[in-house]
C-alpha cells in the first residue's frame, strides 16, 4: 500500500465500511455507520456476511456469494468517491480475495483493517483456514488494528502477557506488513488501557506513539474494536495524521464507554453510546425524567404492594413483634437518613433545595424522637435493642456511599424512593383504612393515620421535582448514575418492608 494515508481536508469524508452485519446494532457495519456519522463522515457499507448475534454472542453466520460482495463494491466505487475504507469481518478466503482485488484496483487513500477473527463472546468470525489469506491482505492496509489475541494469532505466537511484549509484537507485524499497527490495550489486565501506533518504517523512538488511557469500569464493550477502526478511518481522511486521529477517537470512545449504561441494550456485553456527545434532539419536559425513574421501579413497587407486611399491617393481623421490629429499625434508619439529607442540603445547587433537604433532615430527627416517645415506649425491649438489622445497615451504607460520591443529582435520586415509595404505600394503606367500617378498632390504625400526612405528601412532590430538575440538567452519564442509585434504593425499600418477616 502507499506509504502514507493522506487527508482530504475539511470536506465530509465519504467512508466505506466493508464488514459483517450485527442485527443487535453494537458491532459490525451498524457500529461502523454510527461511528462514521459520529465523527462527521458520510457512511456507506458493503456487507461481507450476515451474523445472527446479540450482546450475549453469535448464533449463526451466513456468507452471501462473493460475487454479491463484488457487486456491492462495484456499485459504490463506480459512482462515489471513497475517501476512506474500514475493513472488518471477512468471514472466509473468498471474501478476502474479493476485497483484495477491489483494493488493488481502486487503491483508496485511507484503508483501516480491523482483522476480526473471534468475537469477545468466543465465536469465530473468520474461518480458521482463512488466516493466511488475511495475513496477506494486511499489506494492502495503511493501518491495522488487531486486539491482543488477534495480534498474536497474526504472528502465530501466544497472546502477549504484558504491554511491552504487545508493543514488540506490534513492531514485528508492522515490519512484516509495511502497515502502521495500532496495538490496543483493551484486553490487558488492570486499570490502564493504553493504545499505541507502531510504525516500523520510522527509525528510533518515533516508531511508537503511545496514548495512555484508563479503563472504564463497564461490561459494555461490544463493538469497541469496530467503532474505533471506523472512527479512525473517518478522522484520518480529514487530518492525514494517525496520532492526531487516534487522540480524537480515543477521547470520543472513552465517552461512549462511560455513557453506555444509558442505552440499556441487552443482557450481556452491551454496545457503547456512539452519540453520547450529541445533545438530545428533544429536551426532556418537566417531570419526564422523574416519571421514567418511577416507571423503571414499577416491578419493585408491585412487589412491595404484594408483601405480607403491607397486607397484614392493613388488615391489623401483623404480629406485634414484627411491627415493633419495623419501628425500631425505622428509628435507626431515620437517624442515618437525616445525615444523608443534610449532605444533600450541603451539595444543593440552590438555596431552595438547600433549605428543603435541611428541613427534611430536621424532620427525620423529630420523627425518630417521636417514635421513641410514643410507639417504641410501648416496646421497651425493641427500643433498647439498638443494633441495625442487615437490611437497615445495607440500605444506609448505600445512601452513605452515594452521599460520599459528591454528586448532588445522584444523591437526590438515591434518597427519593424513601419519600416516594413510602408515600405510595402510605396512600394505599390509609385509603384502605379510611374505607373500613370500623377504623377505630384497628390495632395499627393510629400508625396508619400518620401516613395520610399532607405535609409529607407535599415534601414528596418537592423532592420529586428537585430530583427531576437535577436529572434534566445533568449529563447523560449523570442520569445513568441517578437511575442506578434510584433503582438500588427502591430495592432496599422493598427489603426494608420485608425485613420484619425475615429478621424479627
Ligand atoms: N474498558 C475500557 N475502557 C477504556 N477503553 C477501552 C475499554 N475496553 C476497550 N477500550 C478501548 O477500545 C478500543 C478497542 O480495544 P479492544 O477491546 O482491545 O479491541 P476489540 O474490541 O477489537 O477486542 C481500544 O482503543 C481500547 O483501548
Ligand atoms: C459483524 C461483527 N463484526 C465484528 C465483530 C467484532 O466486534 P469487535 O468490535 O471486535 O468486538 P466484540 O464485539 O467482539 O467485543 C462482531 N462481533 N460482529
Amino acid at each position: 500500500m502507499a506509504a502514507d494515508a493522506g487527508g482530504r481536508g475539511p470536506g465530509i469524508p465519504r467512508v466505506l465500511s466493508i464488514a459483517g452485519s450485527d442485527p443487535s446494532g453494537g458491532a459490525g457495519i451498524q457500529a461502523d455507520l454510527k461511528s462514521i456519522a459520529a465523527m462527521g463522515g458520510y457512511g456507506m457499507c458493503a456487507i461481507t456476511a450476515l451474523t445472527a448475534q446479540n450482546t450475549r454472542g453469535v448464533t449463526a453466520v451466513h456468507t452471501p456469494p462473493p460475487e454479491f460482495l463484488a457487486a456491492q463494491l462495484e456499485a459504490v466505487g463506480s459512482d462515489i468517491t471513497v475517501d476512506a475504507v474500514k475493513i472488518g469481518m471477512l468471514a472466509d478466503t473468498e471474501v478476502i480475495r474479493t476485497v483484495g482485488e477491489w483494493l488493488a484496483r481502486t487503491r483508496p487513500g485511507v484503508v483501516v483493517l480491523d482483522p476480526v477473527m473471534v468475537a469477545t463472546s468466543g465465536d469465530r468470525l473468520l474461518a480458521p483456514d482463512a488466516e493466511d489469506a488475511l495475513r496477506c491482505l494486511l499489506a494492502q492496509a495503511h493501518l491495522v488494528t488487531p486486539n491482543l489475541p488477534e495480534l498474536a494469532a497474526l504472528l502465530g505466537e501466544p497472546t502477549a502477557a504484558s504491554w511491552d511484549k504487545a508493543l514488540d509484537q506490534g513492531r514485528r507485524l508492522s515490519e512484516r506488513t509495511g502497515a502502521v499497527v495500532l496495538v490496543k490495550g483493551g484486553h490487558l489486565e488492570g486499570a490502564a488501557c493504553p493504545d499505541a501506533l507502531v510504525d516500523a518504517r520510522v527509525a528510533g523512538s518515533g516508531s511508537v506513539v503511545e496514548l495512555p488511557g484508563t479503563r472504564v469500569d463497564t461490561r459494555n464493550t461490544h463493538g469497541t474494536g469496530c467503532s474505533l477502526s471506523s472512527a479512525l478511518a473517518t478522522v484520518q481522511a480529514r487530518t492525514g495524521d494517525w496520532a492526531r486521529s487516534l487522540a480524537v477517537v480515543k477521547e470520543w470512545l472513552r465517552g461512549a464507554l462511560e455513557a453506555s449504561d444509558e442505552l440499556e441494550v441487552g443482557h450481556g456485553h452491551g454496545p457503547v453510546h456512539h452519540f453520547h456527545h450529541a445533545r438530545a434532539a428533544v429536551p426532556l419536559a418537566p417531570g419526564e425524567f422523574a416519571e421514567s425513574l418511577w416507571r423503571d421501579a414499577e416491578k419493585v413497587r408491585a412487589e412491595i404492594a404484594a408483601l405480607p407486611f403491607v397486607s397484614e399491617l392493613s388488615a391489623g393481623t401483623l404480629s406485634p413483634e414484627d411491627f415493633a421490629y419495623y419501628l425500631a429499625q425505622d428509628a435507626l434508619y431515620l437517624n442515618a437518613y437525616s445525615r444523608v439529607l443534610a449532605r444533600a442540603s450541603a451539595l444543593a445547587p440552590s438555596e431552595a433545595e438547600q433549605a428543603f433537604w435541611a428541613e427534611g433532615s430536621r424532620v427525620c430527627l423529630e420523627v425518630e424522637a417521636e417514635l421513641h416517645r410514643t410507639w417504641l415506649a410501648h416496646h421497651p425491649a425493641e427500643a433498647s435493642q439498638r443494633a441495625m438489622g442487615p437490611v437497615t445497615k445495607a440500605y444506609t451504607d448505600h445512601l452513605l456511599a452515594v452521599s460520599a460520591s459528591g454528586s448532588y443529582a445522584v444523591l437526590a435520586a438515591a434518597v427519593l424512593p424513601c419519600y416516594w415509595i413510602y408515600a405510595e404505600v402510605g396512600a394505599a394503606l390509609s385509603g384502605r383504612h379510611a374505607a373500613r367500617a370500623d377504623p377505630g378498632d384497628h390495632p395499627y390504625g393510629a400508625w396508619i393515620g400518620t401516613y395520610a400526612d399532607e405535609a409529607f405528601a407535599e415534601a414528596t412532590r418537592r423532592a420529586v421535582a428537585f430530583t427531576d430538575a437535577a436529572g434534566r440538567s445533568g449529563s447523560g452519564a449523570e442520569r445513568a448514575a441517578m437511575r442506578e442509585a434510584f433503582g438500588a434504593s427502591a430495592v432496599y425499600e422493598r427489603e426494608f418492608f420485608d425485613a420484619p418477616r425475615r429478621f424479627a
